[in-house]
């Protein structure tokens, strides 16, 4: 859309589709209410640090603005007076945005040196940028005192003696959250992430006393609730946690009041011994930012989640960051001899770059519990960005758990769609309902988009067409039927059913019931204790994250949509534990491979803040 009140710079840029008039307004509002004088580059840069958030962004890499923009394909941006990023720096080092005008501190702009060259923040995004860079620093400055015997031996009663069949990654995790204040336990999905955490918290049990109190925390009310339900059934079934964690998400931990604020936070902080956080890359910066504040220095944080999935929508990526910050911008001291006996470092198969990432609490979890190594072959290609390994596993003859299907040629989809629907509709017409949950997940189609042919609405029609000409119900006028594949679209904990589970209708007795597979439990629901549930025949990869399908198809839009990248493809390919059908062209897979999540962010690397106000900002 085009701001028509709108003339110079910021008028090509918004014509070309780069500024959307938020970016333009806000732009003008920051300069209006600082009463600074404002050239025309330094409006541009200003309303571009609007773009950056609203994209995800924390910053605006001052000297990659063209090749983000052009990366992301947003407008036409060839031919636009980029200015030169030198020229923009000098203009905003100098400007009262910047620096505070003459009648007040008031600066809504930082600036600031980095590896990845002049960065530009909205000021609430870099305060947020230190305070965790702050936080981070103060806490890996010290280490807990943990006593080696004591370590070993608590390991050894949570972990038991193990399979014998090579280094135990899991293990050395446990022994690292014993000797670090900060963990980031990272992994692929079944690599354990969950199973370990589980036994971290016993072993914390052993070593601290059973009085201790544990925070266990996602950023969304399912991931919470799937956290909840395995360390519940842990704690059931292999070893009573004591301290009988309840998950909650991140907001409800912090105690988030209606209007935006939090009841807790550097003066009111959490009671924890021990606080969990899962799938963390789903996590904003202004949450991690208000989480670390709210704890106390003597907490043991543990951040667990997979860096190479989408990450959150508001700004910020900032599980990826920590995992790839620079390890010789980074400060504190390293693990001590406790960690390197009790973990078995001298037997261990880390590389010399997972070496130095110990020593800042990151440790990647690498071997798959649960599907067969050959997706996880083809997940590892896509997260290298190697297209052509990617076509040559997924291309060819032979039985391959990943195929590229041509999007003309749909039988084989077609086959297995119809299939579903119809064990689903068998199992859900007899009221069994472990069967129906279990023929629910058995497949699912994914897609990038919400909307359009190659959207969830376009390929829900298609399916419930095939459907149908198979004999399957004719949903009419909105009413249930059994067989009907359901998705929660709002948190109701109430119901304790949350915004992206699935049920399934089943038949039950005369009447009708939702089922829901909740861990190792079955969770019956009657139609009217549901407020918001629509039919899910296909689901958008985003919402599908944190489920398991055995089998799953993935819908690749062409190659030119924006939000075709490497981290949607890998995270709709690990949904699947045995098969992935990928419908599209080798050109949309090459681009998907190809194509970043681009998140500019400063916490990777150290910074120095120019011509700023703020007395903490030197990043040191
Ligand atoms: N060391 C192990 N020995 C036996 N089974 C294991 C081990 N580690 C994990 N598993 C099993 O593998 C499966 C996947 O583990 P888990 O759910 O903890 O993985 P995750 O990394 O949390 O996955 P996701 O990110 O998808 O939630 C579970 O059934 C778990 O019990």
């Amino acid at each position: 859309m085009i701001v028509e009140s709108e003339t110079g710079l910021l008028s090509a840029f918004n014509e070309a589709g780069v500024l959307a008039p938020s970016d333009v307004h806000v732009a003008r509002s920051v300069a209006r209410l600082s009463g600074a004088t404002v050239d025309d580059d330094v409006l541009l840069a200003t309303a571009l640090a609007v773009r950056a958030v609203r994209t995800g962004s924390t910053c605006v890499q001052l000297d990659r603005i063209a090749e983000t923009v052009a990366d992301r394909g947003d407008g036409a941006t060839g031919d636009l007076p980029w200015p030169p990023a030198t020229r923009l720096t000098a203009a905003l080092a100098a400007s009262e945005l910047v620096t505070g005008a003459p009648s007040g501190p008031l600066a809504p702009l930082a600036l600031a040196e980095s590896a990845d060259g002049p960065l530009l923040y909205l000021r609430k995004y870099f305060r947020q940028e230190q305070s965790i860079r702050r936080i981070l620093d103060e806490r890996s400055a010290t280490r807990p005192t943990v006593d080696a015997a004591a370590l070993t031996a608590a390991l050894d009663e949570a972990f038991g003696a193990g399979d014998d069949t090579g280094y135990d990654r899991q293990r050395a995790a446990a022994a690292l959250a014993a000797t670090s204040w900060t963990t980031v336990l990272a992994g692929g999905p079944g690599t354990g992430k969950t199973y370990t955490v589980a036994r971290i918290l016993a072993m914390t049990e052993t070593l601290l006393g059973d009085d201790i109190r544990i925070g266990l925390c996602a950023p969304t009310g399912r991931a919470a609730a799937q956290l909840q339900s395995s360390i519940g059934e842990y704690s059931r079934t292999r070893r009573r946690l004591h301290s009988d964690p309840t998950a909650v998400t991140v907001h409800r931990l912090l105690g988030s009041r209606p209007d935006g604020t939090f009841v807790r936070g550097a003066g009111n902080r959490l009671p924890f011994d021990v606080v969990v956080v899962d799938e963390t890359s789903m996590l904003p910066v202004t949450m991690m930012c208000r989480l670390l504040e709210s704890l106390r220095a003597d907490t043991r944080l543990i951040l667990v989640g997979d860096p190479h999935q989408l990450v959150s929508v508001e700004a910020g990526a900032v599980l990826a960051d920590l995992v790839e910050r620079d390890p010789d911008e980074t400060t504190g001291v390293g693990p001590p001899q406790a960690f390197g006996s009790a973990a078995a470092l001298d037997r261990a198969d880390f590389t010399d770059g997972e070496r130095s990432a110990l020593t800042r609490g990151v440790i990647t979890l690498r071997r798959g519990h649960r599907y067969g190594d050959r997706i996880g072959d083809v997940a590892e290609a896509v997260n290298a960005g190697d297209a052509d390994r990617v076509l040559d596993l997924v291309t060819g003859d032979g039985d391959r758990p990943v195929t590229l299907v041509d999007p003309d040629d749909l039988d084989g989809v077609r086959g297995s769609v119809v299939a579903w629907a119809r064990d689903l509709r068998a199992a859900a017409r007899t009221g069994d309902a472990r069967a129906a949950v279990s023929a629910l997940r058995s497949h699912r189609v994914l897609c990038a988009h919400r909307d359009g042919r190659f959207g969830v609405a376009g390929w829900s029609r298609r399916i419930l067409g095939w459907t149908a000409d198979d004999g399957g119900a004719h949903p009419v006028g909105g009413a249930w039927y059994a067989g009907e594949p359901l998705l929660v679209t709002a948190n109701d904990r109430a119901q304790d059913v949350y915004n992206g589970d699935s049920g399934v209708v089943i038949a039950d007795g005369d009447a009708l019931a939702a089922v829901f597979e909740r861990g190792d439990t079955i969770k019956r629901l009657h139609p009217s204790q549901l407020a918001d549930v629509v039919p899910v025949y296909a689901m958008t990869i985003h919402r599908s994250q944190g489920s398991q399908f055995a089998e799953v198809t993935v819908v690749l839009p062409p190659a030119d949509a924006e939000l075709l990248t490497r981290e949607l493809l890998y995270t709709a390919i690990t949904r699947a534990e045995s098969r992935v059908r990928i419908v599209g062209t080798p050109d949309s897979l090459r681009a998907a491979v190809g194509r970043r999540v681009a998140r500019a962010s400063g916490l990777r690397t150290r910074l120095r803040e120019v011509g700023g106000t703020t007395s903490d900002a030197s990043g040191t």
